[in-house]
């Protein structure tokens, strides 16, 4: 078995037990090499994710002019050359599958002085980009793409930044820290100070890491409780060695794998654990899961912990809305935790998991449908009846499930897989190296058969 295999097979077997780790996080790399290439001098980033979407944002960053290396100890070295110093590109950037890599850069460029065209693979062609350009657009920068569905301007498509970008005030429409950084990264090279509104806190790594590099931020609540983020301009960046920790949204698989599999324990060592992306340990422990938090630490200015997860009976919940943002990568496996939950799962004010790499409330709801799940989607959420701990599936052999180019879509049915009658097969498992190289290998650590 894998990353790579078309038609992979995922069946019942042993246990899940031992320890592993997950490869690094990958909005934390994304940012470790944008800021490093933008401060003067030489960082040095080490347990950066090597995925395909981190690798886009290497040679992205590459192609803009900093010099970034492997060295064989797995460390990375990044020669920055200064905010407002970026070169214009000789070639339009490939941005892969990668929406963050896309959006971050779209506001770091916007306020630089050249062009640059963006392509990206036909996942990532259909994702809007209206969210970006539409205050880029503002603070000066000039967009010409393609028009997508639903009215959105999406991929391939040119921007012309410009110098000096004006500095604005920007209240979020969606809750997408995607859209809040790239605001934040054009603010790097406009004078004065830029402000992004964030009316539902969002994942907080831009702010904590243009921090660390010495740019001059500052977060305020407002009296209705959003938060106010200030940026200081024409920022000049210090170099930084940076420690990436494991990526939670990574160590999701194997934590729910073990939940939902009988005899399992599972540890994972290392988890980023930054309570704006640690929504689905909560929901799951407050779904009954034997899940324990323990050796919790700080690791490179985010908080780390190693998590247990043991094989445990789980209760339906009602996942709050407003916990969404800090779980949205986790919503795919989660939904196949709650297809073995007792009773049933509510969840709502998801719609944002439509634009992600597939539509993601579809293809979940398609998927565990044709896996005997009980799942009713909702234009916001699902609806899920549990099997009460009970194998899904049975019938007519395995099913095909189809992943649409979704790495997170292919490892929530590689779990689910595992606690089938008869096993299913995912159409093409090649996404998975976006995210998670040696995820496979993971599993097959864990099922003792590597
Ligand atoms: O800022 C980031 O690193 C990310 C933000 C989220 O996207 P949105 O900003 O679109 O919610 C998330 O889904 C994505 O995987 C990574
Ligand atoms: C949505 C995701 O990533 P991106 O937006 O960077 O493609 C993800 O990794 O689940």
């Amino acid at each position: 078995m894998t990353d790579h295999a078309r038609n992979t097979l995922f069946e019942p077997g042993a246990p899940l037990r031992g320890t592993v780790t997950v490869p690094g996080d990958k909005s934390i790399s994304h940012r470790a090499l944008m800021l490093s290439a933008l401060a003067v001098g030489e960082s040095r980033i080490s347990g950066l994710l090597e995925g395909e979407d981190v690798l886009a944002t290497a040679a992205a960053m590459r192609a803009l002019g900093a010099q970034i290396e492997r060295g064989a100890d797995g460390v990375w070295r990044v020669h920055g050359v200064g905010v407002g110093s970026l070169v214009q590109p000789a070639t339009a950037l490939e941005m892969g599958n990668s929406g963050t890599s896309t959006r971050l850069l779209m506001g770091l460029l916007a306020s630089h002085a050249l062009t640059a065209t963006f392509v990206g693979d036909a996942s990532l062609s259909k994702r809007p980009m209206g969210r970006v350009t539409t205050p880029l657009g503002l603070m000066g920068a000039q967009f010409m793409g393609t028009s997508g569905a639903g009215g959105s301007i999406c991929l391939p498509l040119t921007m012309r930044g410009i110098v000096p970008a004006v500095p604005i005030e920007y209240r979020l429409p969606v809750a997408s820290a995607q859209v809040k950084s790239a605001v934040l990264l054009a603010g790097l090279n406009a004078p004065g100070i830029t402000r992004v509104i964030e009316p539902v806190p969002t994942r907080d790594h831009s702010e904590r890491m243009l921090r660390g590099f010495g740019a001059t931020l500052t977060v305020e609540a407002d009296p209705d409780g959003a938060r106010i983020i200030s940026i200081h301009g024409e920022a000049e960046l210090n170099p930084q060695t940076l420690v990436v920790p494991g990526d939670p949204s990574s160590a999701a698989f194997p934590v729910v794998a073990a939940l939902i599999t009988p005899g399992s324990e599972v540890t994972v060592t290392n988890v980023g654990m930054n309570p704006t992306r640690a929504g689905l340990f909560r929901m799951l422990q407050a779904m009954g899961a034997d899940l324990a938090i323990t050796n919790e630490r700080e690791v490179g200015g985010e908080p780390v912990a190693d998590l247990v997860a043991r094989h445990s009976a789980l209760t339906g919940i009602d996942v709050p809305p407003d916990v969404a943002p800090s779980m949205i990568d986790e919503f795919p496996v989660f939904f196949v935790a709650a297809a073995h939950a007792q009773g049933i799962t509510r969840t709502s004010g998801l719609d944002e998991l439509r634009v992600k790499e597939s539509d993601r409330l579809a293809l979940m709801a398609r998927g565990l449908t044709r896996i005997g799940a009980i799942v009713e989607e909702q234009e916001d959420g699902l609806v899920i009846t549990g099997s009460g701990g009970d194998p899904l599936g049975g019938g007519n052999g395995a099913p095909v499930i189809d992943a649409e180019l979704d790495h997170r879509i292919a490892m929530s049915f590689a779990i689910a897989g595992l606690n089938t009658r008869g096993g299913l097969v995912i159409d093409d498992m090649s996404p998975v190296a976006t995210s998670f190289p040696g995820f496979a290998d993971m599993l097959a650590t864990l099922r003792g058969a590597a």
